[in-house]
Protein backbone atom coordinates (compact mmCIF):
# COMPACT_ATOMS: atom_id res chain seq x y z
CA UNK A 1 0.00 0.00 0.00
CA UNK A 2 1.58 3.62 -0.86
CA UNK A 3 1.39 6.52 1.55
CA UNK A 4 -1.60 7.59 0.23
CA UNK A 5 -1.66 11.37 1.70
CA UNK A 6 2.11 11.96 0.48
CA UNK A 7 1.93 15.05 -1.99
CA UNK A 8 4.06 14.09 -5.09
CA UNK A 9 3.20 17.18 -7.02
CA UNK A 10 2.07 20.12 -5.88
CA UNK A 11 0.30 23.22 -7.90
CA UNK A 12 0.02 25.71 -5.29
CA UNK A 13 -2.01 29.45 -7.24
CA UNK A 14 -0.21 28.64 -10.20
CA UNK A 15 -0.94 30.94 -13.01
CA UNK A 16 0.14 31.59 -16.65
CA UNK A 17 -0.45 34.59 -19.37
CA UNK A 18 0.53 34.73 -22.78
CA UNK A 19 0.58 38.58 -23.31
CA UNK A 20 -2.17 39.77 -21.70
CA UNK A 21 -4.37 36.27 -22.07
CA UNK A 22 -4.81 35.00 -19.04
CA UNK A 23 -4.60 30.97 -19.70
CA UNK A 24 -4.81 29.78 -16.02
CA UNK A 25 -6.09 31.64 -13.00
CA UNK A 26 -5.00 30.60 -9.47
CA UNK A 27 -5.13 26.94 -9.95
CA UNK A 28 -3.98 24.87 -6.72
CA UNK A 29 -4.13 20.93 -6.75
CA UNK A 30 -1.53 18.17 -5.23
CA UNK A 31 -1.49 14.75 -6.30
CA UNK A 32 -1.10 11.77 -3.76
CA UNK A 33 1.63 9.07 -3.78
CA UNK A 34 -0.02 6.09 -5.85
CA UNK A 35 -2.78 7.57 -6.99
CA UNK A 36 -4.32 7.93 -10.55
CA UNK A 37 -5.45 12.06 -10.64
CA UNK A 38 -7.47 13.21 -13.60
CA UNK A 39 -7.51 16.79 -14.96
CA UNK A 40 -10.82 17.17 -16.78
CA UNK A 41 -11.94 19.84 -18.93
CA UNK A 42 -13.99 21.29 -22.12
CA UNK A 43 -11.02 22.08 -25.23
CA UNK A 44 -9.11 24.92 -24.05
CA UNK A 45 -9.79 25.04 -20.60
CA UNK A 46 -5.87 24.87 -19.88
CA UNK A 47 -5.21 20.94 -18.91
CA UNK A 48 -1.80 20.71 -21.59
CA UNK A 49 -0.34 23.77 -19.55
CA UNK A 50 -1.41 22.61 -16.45
CA UNK A 51 0.41 19.56 -17.39
CA UNK A 52 3.26 21.41 -19.30
CA UNK A 53 4.08 23.18 -16.17
CA UNK A 54 3.96 20.84 -14.42
CA UNK A 55 6.04 18.40 -15.82
CA UNK A 56 8.92 21.85 -16.42
CA UNK A 57 8.47 22.47 -20.15
CA UNK A 58 6.54 25.97 -19.12
CA UNK A 59 7.08 28.46 -16.53
CA UNK A 60 4.59 29.52 -14.32
CA UNK A 61 3.46 32.98 -15.05
CA UNK A 62 2.94 33.30 -10.96
CA UNK A 63 2.61 30.40 -8.44
CA UNK A 64 4.77 27.15 -7.73
CA UNK A 65 4.98 23.84 -9.13
CA UNK A 66 6.86 21.32 -7.15
CA UNK A 67 7.61 17.72 -8.04
CA UNK A 68 8.49 15.10 -5.41
CA UNK A 69 9.49 18.36 -3.67
CA UNK A 70 11.68 20.08 -6.43
CA UNK A 71 10.98 22.58 -9.31
CA UNK A 72 10.25 20.47 -12.19
CA UNK A 73 11.54 23.54 -14.53
CA UNK A 74 15.12 23.86 -12.70
CA UNK A 75 15.83 20.28 -10.89
CA UNK A 76 14.81 19.18 -14.88
CA UNK A 77 17.40 15.94 -14.26
CA UNK A 78 15.76 14.72 -10.55
CA UNK A 79 12.42 15.29 -12.18
CA UNK A 80 12.97 13.72 -15.31
CA UNK A 81 14.65 10.50 -14.04
CA UNK A 82 11.66 10.39 -12.11
CA UNK A 83 8.39 11.40 -13.77
CA UNK A 84 7.73 10.09 -17.54
CA UNK A 85 5.75 12.12 -19.65
CA UNK A 86 4.01 9.99 -22.67
CA UNK A 87 5.68 12.00 -25.05
CA UNK A 88 3.76 12.89 -28.59
CA UNK A 89 3.40 10.89 -31.38
CA UNK A 90 5.80 13.16 -33.41
CA UNK A 91 8.73 11.70 -31.72
CA UNK A 92 8.87 8.56 -32.88
CA UNK A 93 10.78 7.22 -36.26
CA UNK A 94 8.23 5.97 -38.73
CA UNK A 95 11.07 3.32 -39.76
CA UNK A 96 11.84 1.63 -36.57
CA UNK A 97 10.06 -1.20 -35.40
CA UNK A 98 7.99 -1.38 -32.26
CA UNK A 99 10.70 -3.28 -29.97
CA UNK A 100 13.81 -1.37 -31.73
CA UNK A 101 12.01 2.07 -30.80
CA UNK A 102 11.51 0.86 -26.64
CA UNK A 103 15.18 -0.02 -26.64
CA UNK A 104 16.14 3.36 -28.23
CA UNK A 105 14.19 4.99 -25.28
CA UNK A 106 15.45 2.46 -22.73
CA UNK A 107 19.11 3.71 -23.69
CA UNK A 108 17.86 7.01 -22.05
CA UNK A 109 17.58 5.70 -18.74
CA UNK A 110 19.77 4.18 -16.16
CA UNK A 111 17.39 1.62 -14.56
CA UNK A 112 14.81 -0.02 -17.27
CA UNK A 113 11.82 -2.38 -16.97
CA UNK A 114 12.65 -5.49 -19.21
CA UNK A 115 11.17 -4.16 -22.96
CA UNK A 116 9.51 -7.45 -23.66
CA UNK A 117 7.58 -7.16 -20.15
CA UNK A 118 6.67 -3.95 -21.19
CA UNK A 119 5.37 -4.80 -24.47
CA UNK A 120 3.42 -7.68 -23.36
CA UNK A 121 1.86 -5.65 -20.47
CA UNK A 122 1.14 -3.22 -23.29
CA UNK A 123 -0.62 -6.36 -25.61
CA UNK A 124 2.30 -4.94 -28.30
CA UNK A 125 3.97 -8.39 -27.85
CA UNK A 126 2.68 -9.83 -31.32
CA UNK A 127 3.86 -6.17 -32.74
CA UNK A 128 7.00 -6.08 -32.09
CA UNK A 129 8.79 -6.34 -35.40
CA UNK A 130 6.24 -3.89 -37.06
CA UNK A 131 7.39 -0.94 -37.91
CA UNK A 132 6.03 2.56 -36.37
CA UNK A 133 4.51 3.84 -39.85
CA UNK A 134 2.40 0.68 -40.16
CA UNK A 135 0.89 0.59 -36.47
CA UNK A 136 -2.87 1.34 -35.97
CA UNK A 137 -3.82 4.47 -34.21
CA UNK A 138 -4.25 2.35 -30.81
CA UNK A 139 -1.32 0.39 -31.23
CA UNK A 140 0.78 3.57 -31.55
CA UNK A 141 -0.93 4.98 -28.61
CA UNK A 142 0.06 2.00 -26.76
CA UNK A 143 3.91 2.91 -27.85
CA UNK A 144 3.61 6.20 -26.57
CA UNK A 145 2.40 4.89 -23.22
CA UNK A 146 5.27 2.32 -23.45
CA UNK A 147 7.92 4.83 -23.53
CA UNK A 148 6.55 6.51 -20.74
CA UNK A 149 6.46 3.28 -18.63
CA UNK A 150 10.16 1.38 -19.84
CA UNK A 151 12.09 3.84 -17.01
CA UNK A 152 9.70 2.41 -14.63
CA UNK A 153 8.98 5.83 -13.11
CA UNK A 154 7.37 7.13 -9.91
CA UNK A 155 5.09 9.39 -11.54
CA UNK A 156 3.90 9.30 -14.74
CA UNK A 157 1.58 12.05 -17.00
CA UNK A 158 -0.81 11.35 -19.67
CA UNK A 159 -2.09 13.98 -21.88
CA UNK A 160 -5.34 12.74 -22.88
CA UNK A 161 -4.16 9.15 -23.36
CA UNK A 162 -7.41 7.92 -24.95
CA UNK A 163 -7.51 10.49 -27.89
CA UNK A 164 -8.14 8.79 -30.71
CA UNK A 165 -9.24 5.49 -29.26
CA UNK A 166 -12.26 3.26 -29.95
CA UNK A 167 -14.17 1.73 -26.76
CA UNK A 168 -12.29 -1.64 -26.10
CA UNK A 169 -9.18 -0.12 -26.49
CA UNK A 170 -9.53 2.43 -24.13
CA UNK A 171 -11.15 -0.18 -21.78
CA UNK A 172 -8.09 -1.52 -22.42
CA UNK A 173 -6.13 1.38 -21.51
CA UNK A 174 -8.15 1.69 -18.23
CA UNK A 175 -6.99 -1.62 -17.45
CA UNK A 176 -3.14 -0.87 -18.36
CA UNK A 177 -3.29 2.35 -16.26
CA UNK A 178 -5.18 0.11 -13.30
CA UNK A 179 -2.30 -2.14 -13.20
CA UNK A 180 0.60 0.48 -13.54
CA UNK A 181 -1.54 1.63 -10.58
CA UNK A 182 -0.90 -1.78 -8.59
CA UNK A 183 2.59 -1.29 -9.34
CA UNK A 184 2.82 1.72 -7.15
CA UNK A 185 3.07 4.60 -9.76
CA UNK A 186 1.12 7.21 -8.95
CA UNK A 187 -0.66 8.85 -12.24
CA UNK A 188 -1.63 12.13 -13.49
CA UNK A 189 -3.68 12.07 -16.58
CA UNK A 190 -5.89 14.75 -18.66
CA UNK A 191 -8.96 13.91 -20.37
CA UNK A 192 -12.30 14.75 -21.15
CA UNK A 193 -14.29 11.65 -21.14
CA UNK A 194 -16.57 11.55 -17.84
CA UNK A 195 -16.60 7.59 -18.30
CA UNK A 196 -13.00 7.22 -18.17
CA UNK A 197 -12.79 9.77 -15.15
CA UNK A 198 -15.74 7.70 -13.11
CA UNK A 199 -13.28 4.44 -14.36
CA UNK A 200 -9.55 5.09 -13.54
CA UNK A 201 -9.25 8.43 -11.52
CA UNK A 202 -9.37 7.69 -7.36
CA UNK A 203 -9.60 12.08 -7.35
CA UNK A 204 -10.31 14.82 -10.21
CA UNK A 205 -10.27 18.43 -10.74
CA UNK A 206 -12.35 20.06 -13.61
CA UNK A 207 -10.66 23.38 -15.06
CA UNK A 208 -13.29 25.33 -16.69
CA UNK A 209 -11.47 28.58 -18.63
CA UNK A 210 -8.25 28.12 -16.77
CA UNK A 211 -9.62 28.12 -13.25
CA UNK A 212 -10.39 24.71 -10.96
CA UNK A 213 -14.03 24.89 -10.82
CA UNK A 214 -14.45 21.35 -8.69
CA UNK A 215 -12.48 19.09 -7.45
CA UNK A 216 -12.64 15.34 -5.43
CA UNK A 217 -13.46 12.03 -5.62
CA UNK A 218 -15.49 11.34 -8.99
CA UNK A 219 -18.17 9.96 -6.52
CA UNK A 220 -18.38 12.34 -4.22
CA UNK A 221 -18.49 15.02 -6.29
CA UNK A 222 -21.42 13.35 -8.73
CA UNK A 223 -23.26 13.44 -5.09
CA UNK A 224 -23.11 16.93 -4.04
CA UNK A 225 -23.26 18.65 -7.56
CA UNK A 226 -25.35 16.09 -9.26
CA UNK A 227 -27.70 15.71 -6.30
CA UNK A 228 -31.09 14.73 -8.49
CA UNK A 229 -32.30 11.47 -9.58
CA UNK A 230 -35.04 10.18 -12.02
CA UNK A 231 -37.45 7.42 -10.89
CA UNK A 232 -39.32 5.75 -13.62
CA UNK A 233 -42.08 3.18 -13.59
CA UNK A 234 -45.44 2.55 -15.34
CA UNK A 235 -48.88 2.31 -13.76
CA UNK A 236 -51.63 0.51 -15.18
CA UNK A 237 -54.30 2.85 -16.56
CA UNK A 238 -54.58 6.30 -16.47
CA UNK A 239 -53.59 8.76 -13.62
CA UNK A 240 -52.20 12.17 -13.30
CA UNK A 241 -49.29 14.61 -11.72
CA UNK A 242 -51.77 15.79 -9.33
CA UNK A 243 -53.24 11.96 -7.93
CA UNK A 244 -49.70 11.53 -7.36
CA UNK A 245 -48.71 14.36 -5.68
CA UNK A 246 -51.77 13.91 -3.41
CA UNK A 247 -49.81 10.79 -2.41
CA UNK A 248 -47.24 13.45 -1.03
CA UNK A 249 -44.60 12.10 -3.30
CA UNK A 250 -41.56 14.50 -3.44
CA UNK A 251 -40.42 15.52 -6.74
CA UNK A 252 -41.28 17.15 -10.00
CA UNK A 253 -43.80 14.82 -11.42
CA UNK A 254 -44.15 14.45 -15.24
CA UNK A 255 -47.06 11.78 -16.71
CA UNK A 256 -47.63 10.54 -20.13
CA UNK A 257 -50.21 8.02 -21.39
CA UNK A 258 -48.93 5.06 -23.53
CA UNK A 259 -51.47 2.95 -24.52
CA UNK A 260 -53.24 1.06 -21.58
CA UNK A 261 -50.69 2.65 -19.37
CA UNK A 262 -49.19 5.92 -17.83
CA UNK A 263 -45.68 6.48 -17.67
CA UNK A 264 -44.73 8.39 -14.76
CA UNK A 265 -41.27 10.47 -14.11
CA UNK A 266 -40.34 12.08 -11.02
CA UNK A 267 -37.13 13.84 -10.43
CA UNK A 268 -36.20 13.81 -6.96
CA UNK A 269 -33.45 14.54 -4.47
CA UNK A 270 -34.95 11.50 -2.66
CA UNK A 271 -35.59 8.65 -4.61
CA UNK A 272 -35.59 6.27 -1.53
CA UNK A 273 -39.03 8.35 -0.42
CA UNK A 274 -40.60 8.22 -3.64
CA UNK A 275 -40.09 4.61 -3.78
CA UNK A 276 -41.43 4.19 -0.06
CA UNK A 277 -44.38 6.37 -0.71
CA UNK A 278 -45.36 4.34 -3.89
CA UNK A 279 -45.22 0.93 -2.91
CA UNK A 280 -46.24 1.16 0.73
CA UNK A 281 -48.84 4.40 0.87
CA UNK A 282 -50.22 5.03 -2.83
CA UNK A 283 -51.72 1.94 -3.95
CA UNK A 284 -51.47 2.55 -7.13
CA UNK A 285 -49.76 -0.80 -8.26
CA UNK A 286 -47.09 1.10 -9.85
CA UNK A 287 -43.79 -1.65 -11.55
CA UNK A 288 -40.97 -1.47 -14.11
CA UNK A 289 -39.10 0.95 -11.66
CA UNK A 290 -35.60 2.33 -12.38
CA UNK A 291 -33.76 4.89 -10.86
CA UNK A 292 -31.12 6.96 -12.56
CA UNK A 293 -28.52 9.07 -11.05
CA UNK A 294 -26.85 12.37 -11.76
CA UNK A 295 -23.76 11.70 -13.77
CA UNK A 296 -20.46 13.27 -13.96
CA UNK A 297 -21.29 14.08 -17.31
CA UNK A 298 -24.63 16.34 -15.53
CA UNK A 299 -21.66 18.19 -13.45
CA UNK A 300 -19.41 18.41 -16.19
CA UNK A 301 -21.90 20.34 -18.51
CA UNK A 302 -23.38 21.90 -15.08
CA UNK A 303 -19.97 23.73 -14.58
CA UNK A 304 -18.77 24.17 -17.92
CA UNK A 305 -21.73 26.04 -19.11
CA UNK A 306 -22.16 28.39 -15.05
CA UNK A 307 -20.69 31.36 -15.51
CA UNK A 308 -16.81 32.28 -13.96
CA UNK A 309 -18.80 33.74 -10.83
CA UNK A 310 -20.90 31.12 -10.27
CA UNK A 311 -17.55 28.50 -10.28
CA UNK A 312 -15.90 30.72 -8.15
CA UNK A 313 -17.26 29.73 -4.50
CA UNK A 314 -16.06 25.90 -5.51
CA UNK A 315 -12.43 26.99 -5.71
CA UNK A 316 -12.47 27.30 -2.29
CA UNK A 317 -12.54 23.13 -2.49
CA UNK A 318 -9.51 22.76 -4.30
CA UNK A 319 -7.18 19.79 -3.15
N1 LIG B 1 2.03 29.14 -26.52
C1 LIG B 1 0.80 29.67 -26.43
N2 LIG B 1 0.56 30.96 -26.74
C2 LIG B 1 -0.67 31.50 -26.62
N3 LIG B 1 -1.78 30.82 -26.22
C3 LIG B 1 -1.60 29.54 -25.91
C4 LIG B 1 -0.32 28.88 -25.99
N4 LIG B 1 -0.48 27.59 -25.61
C5 LIG B 1 -1.79 27.44 -25.30
N5 LIG B 1 -2.47 28.60 -25.48
C6 LIG B 1 -3.90 28.84 -25.23
O1 LIG B 1 -4.17 28.47 -23.89
C7 LIG B 1 -5.47 27.91 -23.76
C8 LIG B 1 -5.39 26.58 -23.03
O2 LIG B 1 -4.76 25.64 -23.89
P1 LIG B 1 -4.47 24.14 -23.45
O3 LIG B 1 -3.83 23.46 -24.63
O4 LIG B 1 -3.73 24.14 -22.17
O5 LIG B 1 -5.95 23.62 -23.21
P2 LIG B 1 -6.49 22.11 -23.09
O6 LIG B 1 -7.44 22.12 -21.95
O7 LIG B 1 -5.36 21.16 -23.04
O8 LIG B 1 -7.29 21.97 -24.45
P3 LIG B 1 -7.54 20.67 -25.39
O9 LIG B 1 -8.47 19.77 -24.63
O10 LIG B 1 -8.19 21.28 -26.59
O11 LIG B 1 -6.19 20.06 -25.67
C9 LIG B 1 -6.03 27.78 -25.17
O12 LIG B 1 -6.92 28.85 -25.40
C10 LIG B 1 -4.80 27.91 -26.04
O13 LIG B 1 -5.13 28.50 -27.27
Amino acid sequence: MNEPDRAVVTVDRLSKRYGDRSVLRDVSLRVHAGEVFGLLGPNGAGKTTTLETIVGLRRPTDGTVRVLGRDPSIDRRYVTERMAVQPQAATLFPTLTVAETLDLFASFYRDVRRPEEVLDELDLGEARRVRVKHLSGGQERRLLIAIALIGDPEIVVLDEPSAGLDPQARRNLWSIIRRQQERGTTILLSTHHMDEATQVCDRIAVLVDGAIAASGEPETLVREHAATATVTFEVPGRTTADELRSHDIPGEITVTAKGAVSLVGIVTDDPDAVLRRLTFSSGLRPRGFRVAHGSLEDLFIDLANRPASAAEGDRAHSP
